[in-house]
């Protein structure tokens, strides 16, 4: 076993919830070092951890009942450890059952989607019990809402998905909140056991991360001390470890990701490096010229640069349903990434690893790769479920856990350019998956273009960084206008901007008017093959960001 430094840990036991991940994620944005572990892990296991000091647990949410026969328990041990616990949702239920309390299907309204918990205020006079809640108050907009006749009762929003509820307190445990149709939606002991019935992690409850950090500097009695230095450190241990004295090659696309997988594997290997760039074909425009020489300005790796514009335009031919694109262009990269390696180990020894930028939402939407999971999936990101399934090259992803978010803060402490930190998301598949159907090369084209009108109209508009991704999507749709009194017959082209922090779920941005018609004026005056732009306005869920 490799000998990590001893770091306080807070471990969340996995029982199936689609937010899992997020729990340990909002843990470490307090910083505090958090592992999401399997439910059936036993404290025996991971006592076993040298680098665990274990301050507390979290039970997840999850779709079983507590009741069911085959439901997930929980180790005896962790329960009688006497560290803090705080159960969310299933893990609530679990707690309560596990320690003489019960749970039954709802009595009367099920609630899924957004709610109001009501704190009670006599909750409050048991200041131990009651340490979850401390300072929490509602904002002044939720405030405006209230019933002036009720002030003593703090009222927050929160999300809610069960359809069981706890219907008798294990002994020792009062009611801290409830809600208008269950009687019981947040619970809590002296000894730090805290059952809440709504997600704290979800950044639908507006207070969550201040709950949360109330279980882990009130309760847990955690210090806030795992910063992206100590990522930083790790990635690299890890590397190193992973890695030995072999060759990596690194896919690099422009984008902050793979920028930074480069940036970590390069502090931990040095020459043993060498980086990718693959001219698709489906870039935007100026993409390889500008990757090139920013890579020249920062980074001190060797690049190589494949042109391999005819391979995926061949290849990709009469193709038009989303998901076989991408599996094409995902086996394409790795055969290109082969072939590569073949070459580099003319002149380098044991050229056996690949790297990828890939990050914790590409995994978790392609497929439960994640064992720790069982997510359904949605798509198949082209360097995750679009993958062949025998590769010749091992696999390096130095941030295979993390959210968009956190890699833009190591890439910032690793002295990425703000520039390069900042960048839209740009899919590998590129524009392939936004030229709706099948691709060939004079609809890139147009697309390449109306792209290159859309980032610079936004830019100039100064709102590119609040914005998660913005693009132009080319639709197979054709429609009938009028130009200097000519008919045309020409196509639809959509234009998407969303803001979104992690890119799990996303809202459509509301962007000026002004601004829109600049853009559908440019996209329409200066593309002939376009002669009407729409605006996407769904958010993501039920869509997704891009078409395909
Ligand atoms: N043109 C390319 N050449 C080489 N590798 C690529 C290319 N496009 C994508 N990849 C590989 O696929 C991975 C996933 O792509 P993805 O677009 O998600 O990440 P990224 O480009 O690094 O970052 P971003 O999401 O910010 O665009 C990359 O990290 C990189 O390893
Ligand atoms: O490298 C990638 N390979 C892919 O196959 C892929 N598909 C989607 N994306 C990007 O992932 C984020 C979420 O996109 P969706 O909401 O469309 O799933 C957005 O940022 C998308 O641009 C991809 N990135
Ligand atoms: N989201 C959950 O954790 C649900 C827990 C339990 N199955 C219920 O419906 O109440
Ligand atoms: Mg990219």
């Amino acid at each position: 076993m490799h000998a990590l430094e001893r770091r306080e840990a807070i471990i969340v036991l996995d029982y199936g919830s689609q937010y899992s991940r997020l729990i340990t994620r909002r843990i470490r944005e307090c910083q505090v070092y958090s592992e999401l572990v399997p439910a059936n892990t036993t404290l025996e296991d991971l006592q076993k951890n040298a680098h665990l000091d274990i301050k507390g647990f979290i039970f997840s949410g999850g779709p079983s009942s507590v009741y069911d026969a085959d439901a997930p328990l929980c180790d005896p041990a962790i329960l009688n450890s006497g560290l803090p616990i705080l159960g969310i949702c299933y893990g609530m239920q679990l707690l309560a059952q596990e320690l003489g309390g019960h749970v039954a299907p709802t009595q009367g309204l099920r609630e899924y989607g957004p709610a109001t918990i009501e704190v009670l205020p006599e909750a409050a006079e048991d200041k131990q019990i009651f340490r979850i809640f401390e300072g929490i108050s509602a904002t002044p907009q939720q405030t405006d809402n209230l019933d002036a006749s009720q002030p003593e009762v703090l009222r927050l929003p929160a999300w809610m998905s069960h359809g069981d509820s706890v219907d008798k307190l294990p002994e020792g445990f009062r009611v801290l909140a409830r809600t208008e149709s269950n009687p019981v939606a947040a619970i809590g002991d002296a000894r730090g056991y805290i059952g809440l019935q709504f997600h704290p992690e979800v950044t639908h409850t507006p207070q969550g991360k201040e709950i949360i950090r109330n279980f882990l500097f009130r309760i847990c009695h955690c210090e806030a001390s795992w910063t992206a230095g100590h990522v930083i450190d790790e990635a690299v241990d890890l590397i190193r470890q992973q890695v030995g004295s072999d060759h990596v090659i690194c896919g690099l696309s422009g984008g902050v990701d793979s920028a930074v997988a480069a940036l970590l594997i390069h502090k931990a290997i040095g020459d043993q490096l060498t980086c990718i760039f693959v001219d698709t074909g489906l870039l935007r425009a100026g993409e390889r010229e500008q990757v090139e020489e920013t890579f020249a300005n920062h980074m001190h790796i060797p690049l190589v640069v494949v042109d391999a514009r005819q391979r995926f335009l061949d290849k990709l031919a009469n193709v038009s349903d989303p998901e076989r694109k991408r599996k094409i262009i995902g086996a394409e990269f790795i055969s290109i990434f082969e072939d590569e390696a073949v070459r580099l180990a003319e002149t380098q020894e044991n050229v056996t690893f690949l790297a990828q930028g890939t990050l914790y939402p590409d995994v978790i939407e392609s497929t439960s790769h994640d064992t720790a999971t069982t997510a359904k999936s949605i798509k198949s990101h082209h360097n995750v479920g679009g993958l062949p399934s025998e590769m010749k090259l091992k696999l390096v992803e130095p941030l295979r856990m993390l959210f968009k978010d956190e890699v833009r803060e190591i890439g910032a402490a690793l002295g990425l350019p703000e520039e390069w930190v900042w960048r839209h998301p740009f899919p590998g598949p590129g524009l392939a998956i936004r030229v709706i159907g099948a691709v060939d090369e004079p609809k890139l084209k147009v697309l390449r273009e109306a792209d290159r009108i859309v980032i610079e109209e936004i830019r100039k508009a100064g709102i590119y960084r609040e914005l998660g991704q913005a693009f132009a999507v080319l639709t197979p749709v054709q429609s009938v206008g009028v130009m200097g009194d000519y008919r045309t017959y020409a196509y639809l082209v959509a234009v998407r901007a969303v803001t979104t922090g992690d890119f799990m779920t996303a809202d459509w941005a509301r962007l000026p008017d002004e601004l829109l018609g600049r853009i559908s004026n440019r996209l329409t005056n200066e593309i002939a093959e376009i002669n009407r732009v729409v605006y996407d306005i769904t958010s993501k869920p039920p869509s997704t960001i891009e078409w395909e």
